[in-house]
């Protein structure tokens, strides 16, 4: 067990004792699909996921106007909490329970299970596409990180795709406090890089202190971590001491953010922060689980699409729920285009084929689907060198770990990703590589027919790479192997991996069948503009880069999968095709943006042509930002509350 910091706070939380989670579990009594039914509601929510349970912890606390809100979700809850959810190292830092009956990826009793269709550009493969399937959603099953994007990005927003000055950074950044309480990181010898001093950390004023979801810091380290991101500063990149006042790039000299509970050592995500037993015993909110909405019910009087229902399925039997005021979508970036789809809303040919009867020709509807795509690549370290492979090779050292976690909320049980942060694409490349690329792209965009979006964000993205700032390449680093190979008994890893930031690539998600408890087809594109490829390359080369600076090079014996042969552009574009998965961050195909430029909700987030249809989820961001997006879901989510009861009152 590391000494030092670590250790001395797990000796002091091993006196405080754990804190549970959820304030009392005693309070929530799960509603039955008929007696929800039977409910008249004002707002009823379809989806309690990351947007959706802000949407109805904030809705149902309002007194002006007082609302009475029903939340429909697919999946299920427990409100004793449930491990596999709460505690971290079975999600990102697992390698011991990574199967499908103890991880929550790939488990239908939480995940969705939906996947690609085959990815020309990857040799025909189909992706899996994990979602939460959970009450919480996809925050329930995700990597805990916890980051803000650019100020650039958010910027755009409000500027590029004419959503005006609320969405903006500055019209943001109340919401991102809004939603967290953040506990700072440690300073002096105790830090993760030893002698950090205060005036090295965010400022507290920058974060959130009285919000729902907790944001803090590892207190576990294994030999790898500080040594990865000060391998960053041995090859001349910088640290970060704030990444999230609005310039996110570079490794974080704190090591990245995390939504987990500094006092419990647990996953701090959607339900568990927005539904405490307190809003769980609300009268004026009911969540009805295991139900999977399957389409809106129309006002047949109204000449103007008004939602006044939602259908759903519960056990086979399907029910009808009215809501007199509001209907809200918050099914997630993969689903809502579905919903909105089996409802009527999308590309009038595309519901004609399946004989749904068309409220709206909306074809924009489900596109402009964006993601962020990773590569992989392990490597193995010198025997003896303290990683997370030790859980698997050492039953005493894991018996002891899982003692402190229950006793004390700590140790590798708790362990996240922690050594990661966005590089630009001029700081990873020669300029003569990235001048190639760049010509290359203007070439291949030459006589293409772009859609107004797209001109308009390729007009962005093709500024933001030129001008060096922003973040295109995301390396991330896993002490431990079992992600590109099969670990060897006894020996021990560094997966060092990365995801690209901004792709040009335009994916896709549409319904194939009006059947509603059908799969949508999902097709991110990934790679199928040779930009995103070769940027991937890049991103693929600065990972051989990155283990040889030093403290880390110390520690690296060489490469496993891909092995040494791997070397040169064609080497790794064949690694890439071959290996290349989704980081889970799909966003865009329910757009906010002005109706000329094809939105799908305008900035008040309602659906174009419709009366009181609102989407609220990672949908409607029209341009991803250069991090994993949850924190900017809950922000969109925060204000979107305050929005949506300004239009009810
Ligand atoms: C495996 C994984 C790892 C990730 N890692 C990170 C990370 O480390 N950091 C980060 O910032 N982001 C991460 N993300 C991304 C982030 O979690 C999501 O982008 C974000 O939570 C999406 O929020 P949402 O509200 O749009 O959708 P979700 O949170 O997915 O919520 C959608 C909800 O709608 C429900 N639903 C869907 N369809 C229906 C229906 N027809 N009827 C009823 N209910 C329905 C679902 O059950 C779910 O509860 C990760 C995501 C995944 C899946």
């Amino acid at each position: 067990i590391p000494e030092g910091a670590a250790a001395k706070v797990q000796a002091s939380r091993l006196a405080q004792g754990p804190a549970n989670t959820f304030e009392s579990a005693e309070s929530f009594a799960e509603v039955t699909p008929s007696a929800f039914a039977a409910s008249k509601f004002d707002v009823i929510i379809v989806g309690g996921g990351t947007a959706g349970m802000v949407l109805a912890n904030r809705l149902s606390a309002s007194r002006n106007p007082a609302l009475k809100v029903g939340v429909v979700d697919a999946g299920t809850f427990n409100p004793n909490g449930d491990p596999l959810i709460d505690v971290p190292i079975y999600n990102s830092g697992s390698i011991i329970l990574n199967n499908s009956t103890t991880s929550t990826l790939g488990n239908p009793a939480y995940d969705w299970m939906l996947q690609s269709v085959p990815q020309p550009a990857l040799n025909g493969r189909v992706l899996n596409y994990p979602r939460g399937k959970v009450l919480g959603g996809s925050t329930a099953i995700h990597a805990m990180v916890w980051q803000r994007g650019e100020k650039e990005e958010y910027d755009a927003w409000g500027n590029t795709f004419g959503n005006g000055a609320g969405w903006t950074w500055s019209g943001l950044l109340p919401y991102f406090r809004k939603s967290e309480t953040w506990t700072p990181p440690r300073t002096g010898d105790d830090a993760l890089l030893e002698g950090t001093t205060p005036s090295q950390i965010p400022p507290a004023a920058d974060h959130g202190s009285n919000g729902p979801i907790h944001s803090s810091y590892n207190t576990f380290e294994t030999a790898l971590d500080a040594a990865s991101i000060l391998a960053t500063t041995s090859l001349g990149h910088p640290l970060n001491d704030n990444p999230d006042d609005g310039t996110s790039t570079f490794m974080p000299r704190s090591g990245m953010t995390r939504s987990v509970d500094p006092n419990t050592g647990k996953r701090s995500y959607a339900a568990s922060a927005y539904y405490t037993s307190s809003v769980q015993a609300r009268n004026n909110l009911n969540v009805v689980l295991n139900s999977v909405a399957t389409k809106i019910i129309w006002d047949p009087k109204s000449k103007t699409p008004k939602a006044i229902g939602v259908e759903f399925v519960n056990n086979g039997q399907t029910y009808t729920v009215a809501a007199s005021k509001q209907v809200i979508l918050s099914a997630g970036s993969l689903k809502t285009p579905q919903i909105l789809e089996l409802s009527g809303i999308g590309d009038a040919r595309r519901l004609q084929q399946l004989n749904i009867p068309v409220v709206i020709d909306m074809p924009q509807v489900g596109e402009n689907m964006i993601d962020h795509p990773t590569t992989a690549a392990g490597y193995q370290v010198k025997d003896g060198t303290f990683t997370l492979d030790i859980l698997t090779n050492n039953q005493t050292f894991l018996d002891e770990q899982q003692a402190l976690y229950d006793a004390t909320g700590t140790g590798a049980f708790s362990y996240t990703a922690q050594v990661t942060g966005s590089f630009p694409l001029k700081s990873i490349s020669s300029p003569a590589a990235y001048a190639a690329m760049r010509s290359a792209l203007d070439s291949a965009l030459q006589g293409t027919t772009l859609t107004p979006m797209q001109q308009k964000q390729y007009d962005l993205l093709k500024s933001w790479a030129d001008g060096g700032k922003i973040g295109w390449v995301m390396p991330v680093m896993l002490p431990r192997g079992g992600l590109t190979s099969l670990p060897e008994a006894g020996k021990s890893y560094i997966t060092v991996a990365f995801y690209q930031l901004h792709e040009f690539s335009r994916g896709s998600v549409h319904i194939n069948s009006a059947d509603p408890l059908a799969s949508p087809l999902i097709d991110p594109k990934y790679m199928s503009m040779q930009f995103d490829l070769d940027a991937q390359t890049l991103g693929g080369h600065f990972l051989r880069t990155w283990v040889t600076g030093s403290p880390l090079s110390d520690l690296v014996v060489g490469p496993t999968v891909p092995d040494a042969s791997v070397v040169t552009d064609a080497d790794w574009q064949n690694y890439i095709r071959a290996s290349l998965v989704t980081t889970h961050h799909p966003i865009g195909t329910t757009a906010m943006a002005s109706k000329n430029l094809g939105g799908v909700v305008d900035p008040r987030l309602n659906v174009y042509g419709t009366k009181n249809l609102k989407v609220v989820d990672a949908g409607i961001i029209p341009m991803t930002v250069g991090a994993p997006i949850q924190a900017t879901v809950y922000a969109v989510a925060e204000k979107a509350a305050d929005l949506i009861l300004q239009d009810l009152s």
